[in-house]
């Protein structure tokens, strides 16, 4: 049974772009797309705050689900619509002050161990990643492949799942097959020969995400 501590997302997010800058936020937000994360790495609260604020007024203007990667403080104090953190950020972090800030939240797996450290903090979604091998981030681990994103989807069954890396225009259907409800991308789009015509693809097949 899906009854997070956190408020709940739709099952379905959706396509999900993960971006490191305003000016994508904005771009995207205006092509339709309605859930995203803004990740910034390795800065100073100080040096993201504009950016951070900036983000989440413009998700809120386009009525849109964004996620803002690590830097929790910020958006709380900021109110975005939800926090994505990883499994070593949980040690880390002030779960109750997200919870009571009404914020959703997001956590990174990356196999059945770590499934259940998540499921133990009962967040809004659960991501499972990599799928596939990955230029955006370096990954301690082999990539999980669809077959293993398979069983972890049908382990979860009804809570709200968002695959992540390596998923390009070419491999989404293979990946939205295994009944995840949303996929995460960053270079399908943002390393894209022309990014609006991957992102209306990727809506097509990904949609934009349940009310
Ligand atoms: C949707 C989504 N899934 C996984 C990640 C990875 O998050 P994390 O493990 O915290 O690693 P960094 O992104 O902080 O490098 C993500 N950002 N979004
Ligand atoms: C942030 C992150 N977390 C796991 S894989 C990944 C990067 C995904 O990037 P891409 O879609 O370019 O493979
Ligand atoms: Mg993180």
């Amino acid at each position: 049974m899906y009854q997070p501590h956190f408020p709940p997302v739709p099952f379905r997010l959706g396509l999900y772009p993960v971006v490191d800058s305003v000016a994508w936020i904005e771009r995207l937000l205006k092509v339709g797309v309605k859930t995203l994360q803004l990740r910034i790495k390795d800065k100073q609260d100080h040096e993201v705050e504009a950016d951070i604020a900036a983000a989440i007024a413009l998700g809120h203007r386009h009525q849109a689900r964004l996620f803002i990667n690590d830097y929790w403080r910020l958006a709380i104090k900021h109110q975005a619509y939800g926090v994505h953190l990883g499994q070593e950020d949980l040690e880390t972090t002030d779960l109750d002050a997200i919870r009571q800030a009404g914020l959703r939240l997001g956590v990174s797996t990356h196999d059945d161990m770590e499934i259940d450290v998540a499921l133990a903090a009962r967040p809004s979604y659960i991501a499972l990643g990599h799928v596939f091998p990955t230029q955006t981030k370096q990954m301690p681990s082999a990539p999980q492949g669809v077959d293993q994103l398979a069983g972890h989807i049908a382990r979860l069954a009804d809570y709200p799942t968002v695959a992540i890396g390596g998923i390009s225009l070419a491999r989404a259907p293979a990946v939205l097959a295994t009944g995840v409800g949303s996929i995460a991308v960053v270079s399908a789009i943002t390393q894209a020969e022309d990014w609006q015509a991957a992102t209306a693809q990727l809506l097509q097949l990904a949609g934009a995400g349940d009310e």
